[in-house]
């Protein structure tokens, strides 16, 4: 493979965030400090962390509590646009020939890959790929709301260039000699490698909210065998202004990678066509030295710990712990995304323990650890051992939180295990969505079943399960989209795929994986809620723990709703999907080393 670049170079080289960093509005959380010192085993070792366990917080604070769990208000769906209707004036795509391209030319552009790809089990349905061989692979305070990561508000109201900043010109303000004008233009030239060019579509972070997009056409298509079901798709709606997960809960843009792939704010890619985009830089498996899974954890979550670390160790000021202390304390750790019960456990094992004597910082970070590990331990699960085949894996969430990155990321690693892999695109929205998982096809070398942008969602999985089912294949990962105006719609269409996949098996899909951004903070709650709703949530991938300040969510996750976490991304690369360690994510985000650690 050809990568060139790692994703983490352009991250590590402007801090997290490049440009957009500089840009965003300060957050009241962090004083920065510098990185605590790792590894401090506190001599006295967990002084009676035995709290009772389940024991209910001091009644105290419950309108706090409640202020606290209170959602950000998800935006209501305000689209308006209806779909529309205007048919594709697509070609099918005509059988073409075999071409399996090389996976290593990932930054061909993906419109002239795609037509280079092999097509073509039915009509419509594009196969990219020739089948992968198998690769032995290598409350009062939310309350404090005022103090809350200045988030919401001001950076909802960004538009996306604003909140990218990272759109540069070099306009001459005057006429100029053709010299002057040759010297500009070369300066210009040899600034292009950091600037992303003009035209190319921006590149924020994810989820993050977007001005209202054109729709795409739609064809409509249905699925093969769905013509008996609930009738057709449901037309799409545009995109909505209103998904779970982006509104103002969002965290500012966490990093611009320069030449991107399509991040969730490429306000022109729709109109553009289905021209592929530039592949994400990935870090290349094997190339450069790769950082223990403990260190690249412990790096991605320092804004997260430093953050807690500092916020905790600014209210523990006085001599003896006092009431005030103690609920500035569950402040802090209500405001780092724990979730409140987590705050308020901590608050009265600290409080039980340490009252008379005072708290150290790193006394209560060793409460933290402890605490999060308890609950972290029950939810960290491996993926299941996938013994059907094809193992069918429903990809949900919403647009932007790392669906298909994390796609290929586990495609790469089932691959590794000795498993074949196909993808299906059920992401039909938009052309991008489509042409970024056959970039990861290739790059995986796995077989990407597509159709035409605007088609039936049910229909490519359903043409996906049955191309699997024909090539034995493994593992098949469906890509879908999560853009939809409303909850019905989204209920629609994945239930619509549900159906649909189980004519041909019946148990499929075996496994129903939810995408969450770290970034979003609270509002990823919302969406744990409504996808269990609307497609029965198996197992959750918590994505962009790499250099957030709020992966303290994933606590909070897992305390309300208990669900296996199977992995987390740690950055853009293709290995940057871990398993998901609860000792160690309690560890790295109360700000400890890893004790015995190799890593680091
Ligand atoms: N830093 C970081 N970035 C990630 C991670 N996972 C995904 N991304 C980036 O997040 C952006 C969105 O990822 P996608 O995979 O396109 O998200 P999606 O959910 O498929 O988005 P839609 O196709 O719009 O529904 C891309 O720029 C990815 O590179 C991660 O773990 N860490």
């Amino acid at each position: 493979m050809s990568e060139t670049k790692k994703p983490g170079f352009f991250k590590r080289l402007f801090g997290f965030g490049g440009a957009e960093e500089a840009a965003k509005p300060p957050e009241p959380e962090k004083p920065k400090a510098a990185e605590k010192p790792a590894a401090k085993a506190p001599a006295e070792k967990k002084p009676a962390q035995k709290p009772p366990a389940a024991k209910k917080p001091a009644a105290k604070k419950p309108a706090a509590k409640k202020a606290a769990e209170k959602k950000p208000a998800a935006k209501s769906a305000t689209a308006t646009s209806t779909a529309e209707k205007a048919p594709a004036a697509k070609t099918p795509a005509a059988k073409k020939p075999a071409a399996k391209k090389s996976a290593a030319k990932p930054a061909e552009s993906g419109a002239a890959k795609t037509s280079a790809k092999t097509t073509s089990t039915d009509k419509k349905t594009t196969v990219a790929k020739e089948p992968a061989a198998k690769k032995p692979a290598a409350k009062k305070t939310a309350a404090k709301s005022a103090g809350k990561p200045a988030t919401a508000a001001s950076k909802s109201s960004k538009t996306p260039h604003e909140a990218e900043g990272t759109s540069k010109t070099f306009e001459p303000s005057a006429p100029m000699s053709a010299d002057e004008k040759r010297r500009q233009d070369k300066k210009a030239a040899d600034m292009q490698p950091e600037t992303p060019p003009p035209d190319s579509a921006p590149v924020t972070a994810p989820g993050k909210e977007r001005p209202e997009e054109k729709q795409p056409s739609r064809r409509k298509e249905e699925a093969p065998e769905a013509d008996d079901e609930a009738g057709p798709a449901s037309p799409r709606p545009p995109e909505p202004d209103a998904e779970p997960g982006k509104d103002d809960d969002k965290e500012k843009p966490e990093k611009t990678v320069p030449p991107a792939g399509p991040g969730p704010a490429d306000t022109d890619e729709e109109e553009a066509g289905p021209t592929a985009p530039e592949p994400k830089q990935l870090k290349t498996q094997g190339s450069g030295k790769k950082k223990s899974w403990f260190a690249q954890l412990r790096e991605g979550l320092s804004r997260t710990s430093n953050a807690l670390s500092d916020n905790i160790a600014s209210v523990l000021t006085k001599e003896r712990l006092d009431e005030d202390t103690l609920d500035d304390l569950e402040d802090v750790l209500i405001r780092a995304d724990l979730g409140v019960e987590m705050a308020e456990r901590v608050r009265n094992i600290v409080a039980k323990n340490r009252y008379d004597r005072g708290a150290t910082a790193e006394a209560v970070r060793e409460v933290l650890g402890d605490e999060v590990s308890k609950v972290l331990d029950p939810v960290a699960k491996p993926f299941p051992p996938m013994d059907e085949k094809p193992f069918v894996w429903l990809v949900v969430g919403v647009n932007g939180t790392g669906k298909t990155t994390t796609i290929g990321k586990l495609a790469h690693r089932f691959q590794a295990q000795g498993k074949s892999v196909m993808l299906a695109a059920a992401d039909t929205f938009r052309a991008a969505a489509i042409d970024q998982l056959k970039i990861w096809g290739d790059r995986v070398d796995a077989q990407v079943i597509c159709h035409d942008v605007g088609s039936d969602p049910a229909g490519v999985a359903y043409d996906g399960l049955k191309r699997a089912q024909e090539t034995n294949t493994d593992v098949l990962l469906i890509d879908t989209a999560g853009r939809l105006q409303n909850k019905n719609d989204l209920m629609d269409e994945l239930a619509k795929i549900v159906r649909v996949v189980k004519k041909l098996e019946e148990d499929a899909p075996h496994g129903v994986l939810l995408v969450l951004d770290a970034t979003t903070g609270q509002n990823a709650l919302n969406q744990v809620e409504l996808f269990q709703q609307v497609a029965g949530v198996t197992g959750l991938a918590v994505t962009k723990l790499d250099g957030t300040a709020r992966g303290g969510i994933l606590v909070a996750i897992a305390e309300r709703f208990g669900l296996p976490v199977h992995a987390i991304g740690v950055g853009e690369g293709i290995d940057d999907l871990e398993s998901f360690d609860a000792e160690d994510f309690a560890r790295a985000i109360a700000g400890f080393g890893r004790e015995n650690a190799k890593a680091a």
